[in-house]
This record gives structure tokens, C-alpha cells and sequence, in this order.
């Protein structure tokens, strides 16, 4: 594995349980990046704020609740979710796991042949029996706005991880990690100014998004839309000014650019196998096409950017590469079979830690028609008693996506306090191509935010 990070570990750990040896190389943290510098740090700055509002919520429990929240306490927490940036403890999975680990920086010199720097600038060559897997996820795409180079950034990974809250930040990029660290700093007690370039969240229905961006405003997030920054200086007071389109200006300690990330393939030799790294293509069990040796997982793999989607990716990659090595991998394996990545394509969660959240799953509207489905969107609030006993003035979207010839769900978006947990109710749905006509057996409990579901079979006519 060239990388270990979540998606390197679990194609390494696979190809170990199937019975072949296995080594990572990584040359930062074994752990990668959601390990130290985006979810675990990032859910732990928020969800001391979303505990606090849900406390509030509620009558009886809201009185109990005094003062806010205790900033040296929340980094704290934060430090101890990432481990205090020690991988000691993923070192030691790996060595339980029969996972070789070494540590440096590698890139392709031949076929399965890597040529290995190590952090002393030692080299070596590291060769692979059956497989190279690569799993060096992504990194940050900085926008081509003047001056930006010039002053001084936080990347994502600089905002997860520092010890400082800004008096004020803005945040160029209004999706989904500039929504959540937008939240997390207003809360934290910076002033927060969001830059969309397009919507707000623009990947997700209006009616969901809105309400995101109410809890933001609630907040103090200052949110503006269809606005990209036309130049930015360094102040006097090593502040950053930014100026916006129309000719105003928008100072701040900090800024944060958060408009998305690209797969990290520089550097690692590819072009000498013929492969442009902004053109890897993979196919269902994760094999680079062109070349029957080489397999890419997680971010770098060209598919969603998403921990659990990679772990997907590389459980099937690692049992691919075992049973090619078995001789047993068909040429082109079925959909939902064990070696091709097909929820990849049809059924990815997604969930957007604000408050209140944000759940999707499956196709959009817009993919189901592309896609030749006839599709029915049925659209409600989370108008039920569950919703009542949850929060005081609780206020949820639902949106379900039919494919009106097989009857079966294929896509379903929440919004709401806390229906990160409605979603995989939805994934199963999705998967398991489970007919309405079954789905209408499935009692949600009473009284759950899940009787929701309910509501959405009797509105489709059931
Ligand atoms: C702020 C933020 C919050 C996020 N929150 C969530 C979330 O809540 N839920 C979710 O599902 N996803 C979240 N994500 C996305 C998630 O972090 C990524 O999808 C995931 O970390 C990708 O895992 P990976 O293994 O593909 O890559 P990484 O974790 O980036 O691992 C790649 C590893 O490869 C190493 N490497 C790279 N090149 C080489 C080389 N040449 N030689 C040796 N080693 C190399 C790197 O050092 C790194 O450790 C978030 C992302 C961000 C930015
Ligand atoms: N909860 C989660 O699962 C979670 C949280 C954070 C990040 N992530 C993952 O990390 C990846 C990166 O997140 P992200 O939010 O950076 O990417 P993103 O693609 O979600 O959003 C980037 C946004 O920046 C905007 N943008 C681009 N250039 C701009 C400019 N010059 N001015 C203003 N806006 C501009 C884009 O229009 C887009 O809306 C995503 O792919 C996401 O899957 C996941």
C-alpha cells in the first residue's frame, strides 16, 4: 500500500486475512488524514456545540444548563479524538494485524516495484508479489484568487488542529467542511463570514440546505452567496482583507480555504505507465485500467471523498486482489458482488455534521432521471412525535427518491437535529432494493424521528 491512512489500512488488513503479506508505507502518520486533520478532529470541535444547543431544546434540561462553552475544554477534547498526533496506537493495529509498516515516501519505479525515500533520505526498493495499492488520498485545491499565496491560509488541516480560536475567520468554499468549521469557530466564539462561491452547500436539495444555512445564522455565520473573493493582502495588524466582487472588503484574523480537495498523485511516477494523474481511471474492484498490478482506494481513486466510502472501496479491493492472486476474480464481476465497488455509484451516505445535520444517501433526483429512472420525489417535514419529544420547535426535512416502475427506494436526504442516524435505515433500503410494499412491514417505534418513514409511505399512497 503506498499510503495508510483509513482507506491503505483496510485494503492491507483484507489482503492479510485472505492470506497474503502486506506492507503500508507512509510517510506521515499511519492514520491519515481523518485520523489527525479532518473527522475525528473535526466532529470533536462540534459536537460539544450541538450537545449544548440539544440541551437547550429541552424544557426542563434547559434550565439546568447555564453559561457557554468551555473553549480550553472543547481543544482538549479535540486533542484527545486525534490522538495528540501520536500514531502509537495505530502502529500497534497494525502489528496485531500482521500489517508491515514502513515508514517513508514511496513512488513506482517499475511494475509492483516501489522505490522507497525513508525520513533519514535512505533508499530502497520495496517489491510486491502480487499488488501495489494506491491509497495516498487528496489534497487541498487552492483557487487562483490574487494575492492569496501572499498571506497566511489555514488549510482544513490547520483549522482542525489548532490551539488558537480566531477572533474572526473567514471561509472561502461553502461546502461541506467550510459549513461545519464555519459552525464549529461561530460557536467557539469567532466571527464567522462564509464565501460560497455558488449556493451554500450547492451538492444538496434547496429545501435541506436552507436549513443548514438557518442554523448557521442562528449562530452569528454570516453567509454569502455566489461571492469569490477578488484579491487578498496581508494587513498592517497581520490580519487578512479580502476583497469581494462590487468592491467590498472583508478583514479577518483568520482564513480559512476550504474549496475542496484533489486526488494526491503527483509524484508518484504514474506518467511512465501512461497514466496522467488527473485521468486515473478505476474500474469496479479498484484495478487502474491499463495496468492488471496497480489498484487505487479512497480519495486518490478518483470516487467520493469520504472515510467510510474508502473503507468500502478498500474492503473490496483487498478482497480483489486476494482472489486474483487465487486465480478466482472474474473479468468483470457482477454488480453487488463481492469484488466490484457498486454502492459507489448507487448508494454513498453522506453525512454534514452541523446543527442541525444533514444526511444523504443514494441517487439525487437529477442522477435518477440521467440515469433513465422514473423517479417520484416525496417531499415532508419531520412533523412527528418523535420529533416533539426530541427538541422543542423541532424542525426537519425529508426528502425520498422512488423508482416508480421497481417500486424500491433509490435516494433519501434528511435534514434536521440529529437524522445522521436516520440514514442508514435508508442505505439498507437502498441496497437491499427493498419493494414499499415490504418497506410498509417496517413499523418505525413510537415515538422515534424514524416515524418519519411512515409518513413518507402513507404521502407516496400506500
Ligand atoms: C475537514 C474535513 C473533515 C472531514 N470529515 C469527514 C467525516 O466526518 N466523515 C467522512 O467520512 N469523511 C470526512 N472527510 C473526508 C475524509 O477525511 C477522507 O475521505 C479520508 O481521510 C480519506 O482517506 P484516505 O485513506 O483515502 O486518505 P488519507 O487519510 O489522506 O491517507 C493517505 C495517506 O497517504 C500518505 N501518502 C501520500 N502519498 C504518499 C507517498 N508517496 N508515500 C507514502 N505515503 C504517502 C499520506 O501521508 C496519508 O497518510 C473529511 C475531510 C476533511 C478535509
Ligand atoms: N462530514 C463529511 O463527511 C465531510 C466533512 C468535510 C469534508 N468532507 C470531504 O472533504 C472534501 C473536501 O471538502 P470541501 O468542503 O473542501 O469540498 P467541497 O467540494 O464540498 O466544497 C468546496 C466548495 O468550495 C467552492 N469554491 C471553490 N472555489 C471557490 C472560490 N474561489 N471562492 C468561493 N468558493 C469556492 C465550491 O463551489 C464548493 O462549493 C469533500 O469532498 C468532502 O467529501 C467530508
Amino acid at each position: 500500500m503506498v499510503g495508510g491512512g483509513a482507506a491503505g489500512e483496510n485494503a492491507a488488513d483484507r489482503a492479510v486475512k485472505g492470506g497474503l503479506t502486506a506492507a503500508i508505507v507512509e510517510k506521515s502518520l499511519l492514520g491519515g488524514a481523518c485520523s489527525y486533520w479532518a473527522c475525528e478532529p473535526s466532529k470533536a470541535l462540534l459536537r460539544p456545540g450541538t450537545a449544548l444547543h440539544a440541551a437547550r431544546r429541552v424544557p426542563g434540561a434547559r434550565e439546568a444548563v447555564a453559561g457557554s462553552l468551555d473553549v480550553p475544554a472543547v481543544l482538549a477534547h479535540r486533542d484527545e479524538a486525534s490522538s495528540h498526533w501520536d500514531d502509537a496506537g495505530q502502529v500497534s493495529w497494525a502489528q496485531d494485524a500482521g500489517i508491515a509498516l514502513v515508514r517513508g515516501t514511496a513512488r513506482l519505479t517499475g511494475a509492483k516495484r516501489l522505490w522507497v525515500t525513508d525520513d533519514d533520505g535512505n533508499h530502497f526498493t520495496l517489491t510486491a508479489r502480487h499488488a501495489v495499492v494506491l491509497a495516498t488520498g487528496s489534497v487541498p485545491s487552492l483557487p487562483k484568487i490574487p494575492g492569496l499565496h501572499t498571506v497566511p491560509v489555514w488549510t482544513t488541516a490547520d483549522a482542525t488542529s489548532t490551539q488558537e480560536v480566531p477572533e474572526s475567520l473567514a471561509v472561502i468554499g461553502g461546502g461541506v467542511a467550510g459549513a461545519e468549521l464555519a459552525q464549529a469557530f461561530a460557536r467557539l466564539g469567532s466571527r464567522v463570514t462564509v464565501l460560497a462561491r455558488g449556493s451554500f452547500l450547492s451538492a444538496f436539495p434547496e429545501d435541506a440546505r436552507s436549513l443548514v444555512a438557518d442554523g448557521l445564522r442562528a449562530d452569528g455565520v454570516e453567509i454569502l452567496e455566489g461571492v469569490s473573493p477578488e484579491l487578498a493582502e496581508e494587513t498592517d495588524d497581520g490580519a487578512v482583507r479580502l476583497t469581494l466582487p462590487g468592491g467590498r472588503t472583508l478583514e479577518a484574523a483568520r482564513v480559512l480555504v476550504s474549496t475542496g480537495r484533489r486526488p494526491a498523485l503527483d509524484g508518484l511516477g504514474l506518467p511512465a505507465f501512461g497514466i496522467e494523474p488527473h485521468a486515473l481511471r478505476v474500474a469496479e474492484t479498484g484495478r487502474v485500467q491499463g495496468l492488471s498490478w496497480l489498484y487505487a482506494v479512497g480519495d486518490c481513486s478518483g470516487g467520493p471523498k469520504l472515510t467510510h466510502q474508502g473503507k468500502y472501496q478498500a474492503r473490496i479491493t483487498g478482497d480483489a486482489i486476494v482472489a486474483a492472486a487465487r486465480g478466482e476474480l472474474e473479468a468483470a464481476p457482477a454488480p453487488w458482488s463481492r469484488h466490484a465497488r457498486t454502492a459507489d455509484v448507487l448508494a454513498v451516505p453522506h453525512v454534514v455534521f452541523t446543527d442541525p445535520e444533514l444526511a444523504t444517501v443514494g441517487l439525487t433526483e437529477e442522477d435518477a432521471w440521467e440515469a433513465g429512472i422514473r423517479v417520484r420525489a416525496v417531499e415532508l417535514p419531520i412533523s412527528v412525535a418523535g420529533a416533539w419529544q426530541h427538541a422543542e420547535d423541532y424542525e426537519g426535512w425529508a426528502q425520498f427518491l422512488v423508482d416508480e416502475d421497481a417500486r424500491t427506494l433509490v435516494g433519501a436526504c434528511f435534514a434536521g437535529p440529529d437524522v445522521a442516524e436516520l440514514l442508514h435505515a435508508a442505505t439498507i433500503a437502498i441496497v437491499g432494493e427493498v419493494p414499499l410494499e415490504r418497506l410498509w412491514h417496517a413499523t418505525p417505534s413510537f415515538p422515534t424521528l424514524s416515524e418519519v418513514w411512515l409518513r413518507f409511505l402513507e404521502a407516496y399512497g400506500l
